[in-house]
């Protein structure tokens, strides 16, 4: 994200830019409701000058003397009574129009938003703290700010035909208070739009504060860190650290709102001197006999009417104006460049038939970062498997993010049968692998449903889902929930008093998600590459050998690629790389290996002790 992405100041041309964008929204969003709510803008601007004039004609003609009878007085009477109603039934209507809008806005921003995220095909924009700031601030801006920034040009374009109507009714009265009153009213713009400025800055200064404040209330009340939160008594630690950053942002609001407050009140002061002067000049002219009521009674409209529009369009303004500032962040990201480059033709992924090949691969995740992998090649023949060991952070799941494309390699490259991965499209090559990550997701659906997603075209097919479901040894446990396959497995969307109710959600055990998260995988059927990131870390022994047994017979045709700490799972692979700090420093099959003096074969011997001391303990006992 360049320095200039990340400003707020927003120049003119910008901020024209950006109004145009708004508006153009605001009109895909629902062009019906937009020309109503322009319409009844419009009419809601004149009324306050056409009631004004009305009441100052009827006062005039009611005061003795002029007298106000009969039919003659019918026309202007009902003529007040038309305006006084639609100025009290018009504010409704425009809200209904305003509130279709507004959801229209929602759906259309939501498309746009989502969908450019959606975008990213890799992982390291997701990574960065700045551009997650910049994704949190464009969520806020992108629903509220069209809405705002419509409404308020709107309501800019109310108050401005309410201000100019009714100077025209003042200047009739007194030119010389119409002049004050607006000249009075320009200070007060001036402030206000410097103010919205250090509030759309404020915002953005104060957002990793945000970010760190929202880590600390989910950690309290995130079912998962709850465990390690109550037995390490983190919960006075965690809202210490949470007060801090909100301390610390709430001192930063406070400083601006007494900025604010300092420099609005001299104006509002110099607003109410100039109405009550004006008051008691007119009055007194009045009593000369220089004004008539009816006069008076429009200077009190029009003097409260005009300041009232105008502190109304000052506000409505720089709310537009701040609401300008962080639609940038919107407008930006939905415009951001791709993460990973994909080329404008890109080859189309062939069947594997060959195999994959790591030609001196380096990599690393940010250019400070240290290299996790430094120099790493090794080929993958078509239809058979390997299996990646090492200690942790040797860099053994980040050959699984590459292998993916979630990242592109430093140097060196990866080729699918000798073809570039970044030749290929992305979504294609993800299309031909079937993968299970060792951080899995534990999806808020059904259980059917968490299976049927490896597979989206198939994810209704009851047999494929079973059938994925038996392979990875949860078939049982799925029948034996209380809906079986359509049992949800979640809490959260649970409705009050649903506890224990049919219907209501179930959760699993952390073996038992595992062995879904493996169904999911399975039901990728014909893929051409099965990845397996320790996939049965958390399985008990029994489920882990005939989970193994079954992937086994499942990967027979295809390449496959296992990493797990579990040595004697991955014994039976065609090939084993051993990993070290990034480098392979051992590879070949599981009898060569560990007939020698290397990492392997110490490792290996070290897990199988712990066995063998394990089996002599509870022989003894
Ligand atoms: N997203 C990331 N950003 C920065 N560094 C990362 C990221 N993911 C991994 N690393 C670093 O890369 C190194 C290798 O991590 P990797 O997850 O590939 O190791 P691993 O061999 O799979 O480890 P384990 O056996 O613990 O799963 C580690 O030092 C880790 O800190």
């Amino acid at each position: 994200m360049t320095p200039h992405a990340l400003d707020t100041s927003g120049g003119r041309r910008d901020l024209i830019r950006r109004t145009v964008e708004a508006m153009a929204l605001t009109w895909r969003a629902g062009p019906g409701s937009c020309l109503a709510f322009l319409l009844l803008t419009i009419a809601q601007g004149l009324l306050p000058a056409g009631i004004t004039l009305c009441t100052m004609k009827v006062l005039d003609r009611i005061a003795p003397g002029e007298g106000l009878h009969g039919p003659a007085a019918l026309p202007l009477v009902a003529t007040l009574g038309v305006l006084t109603t639609l100025y009290a039934l018009l504010p409704g209507v425009s809200d209904y129009a305003r509130s279709r809008l507004q959801r229209g806005i929602i759906l259309l921003v939501q498309d746009q938003l989502y969908g450019a995220v959606n975008r990213f095909i890799g992982l390291s924009r997701f990574e960065s703290p700045a551009f997650l700031d910049r994704m949190r601030l464009a969520q806020d801006a992108a629903f509220s700010a069209p809405d705002r920034i419509t409404m308020s040009l709107f309501a800019v374009v109310q108050q401005f035909l309410t201000v100019v109507s009714l100077i025209a009714v003042l200047a009739t009265v007194s030119p010389l208070m119409t002049v004050i009153t607006v000249v009075a009213a320009l200070p007060a713009l001036a402030v206000e739009l410097s103010l919205s400025r250090e509030r759309a800055r404020l915002m953005y200064s104060i957002s990793p504060r945000n970010r760190r404040q929202l880590f600390y209330q989910r950690m309290l009340l995130d079912l998962t860190a709850i465990k390690e939160v109550r037995l390490f008594g983190l919960g006075g630690f965690l809202l210490g650290r949470m007060h801090h950053e909100t301390r610390h942002i709430n001192a930063a609001e406070e400083r601006l709102d007494r900025r604010t407050l300092v420099r609005q009140g001299p104006l509002c002061a110099l607003g109410a001197v100039i109405a009550a002067g004006g008051l008691a000049w007119m009055i007194t002219g009045a009593l000369r006999g220089e004004h008539t009521v009816g006069e008076v009674s429009a200077f009190i409209a029009t003097v409260s009417g005009v300041q009232g529009a105008l502190t109304a369009t000052i506000l409505q303004g720089t709310g537009a104006y701040q609401a300008l500032l962080l639609l940038g962040h919107y407008t930006d990201l939905t415009r951001t460049e791709p993460d990973l480059p994909v080329p404008s033709a890109p080859l189309s992924t062939p069947k594997l038939s060959q195999g994959i090949e790591f030609d001196d691969v380096w990599f690393r995740y940010g250019e400070a970062a240290p290299w996790v992998l430094r120099g790493v090649s090794f080929t993958l023949p078509h239809g058979s498997s390997l299996a990646l060991v090492g200690l942790n952070g040797a860099g053994k799941s980040t050959v699984v993010k590459l292998l993916c494309r979630l990242y592109d390699p430093i140097r060196g490259a990866i080729r699918w049968d000798g073809v570039d991965l970044r030749d290929l499209d992305p979504a294609e090559l993800r299309d031909r692998i079937s993968a299970v990550f060792q951080d899995y997701v534990e999806y808020d659906f059904s259980a059917a449903d968490n299976i049927g997603i490896g597979d989206l075209a198939h994810r209704t097919e009851m047999d494929r889902v079973m059938a994925a479901a038996r392979r990875a040894e949860v078939h049982d446990v799925v029948t034996a929930l209380p809906q079986g396959y359509g049992t949800l497995l979640s809490r959260i969307f649970d409705e009050p008093g649903d506890e224990g109710a049919e219907g209501a959600g179930m959760t699993l055990s952390g073996g038992q998600w595992q062995r879904l998260a493996l169904a999911r995988a399975m039901m990728r059927e014909g893929r051409d590459l099965l990845i397996l990131d320790e996939p049965s870390a958390g399985l008990d022994p029994e489920a882990e050998q005939r989970v193994h047994r079954q992937l086994s017979a499942y990967r027979e045709d295809a390449t496959s690629l296992l990493i797990s700490h579990r040595l004697g799972t991955v014994r039976r692979a065609d090939r084993i790389v051993v990993l070290a700090e990034g480098r392979i420093i051992e590879s070949g099959r599981h009898a060569e290996l560990v007939q020698g003096s290397g990492t392997y074969a110490r490792l290996f011997r070290l897990q199988a002790s712990g066995y063998t001391e394990r089996a002599e303990t509870e022989g003894r006992c």
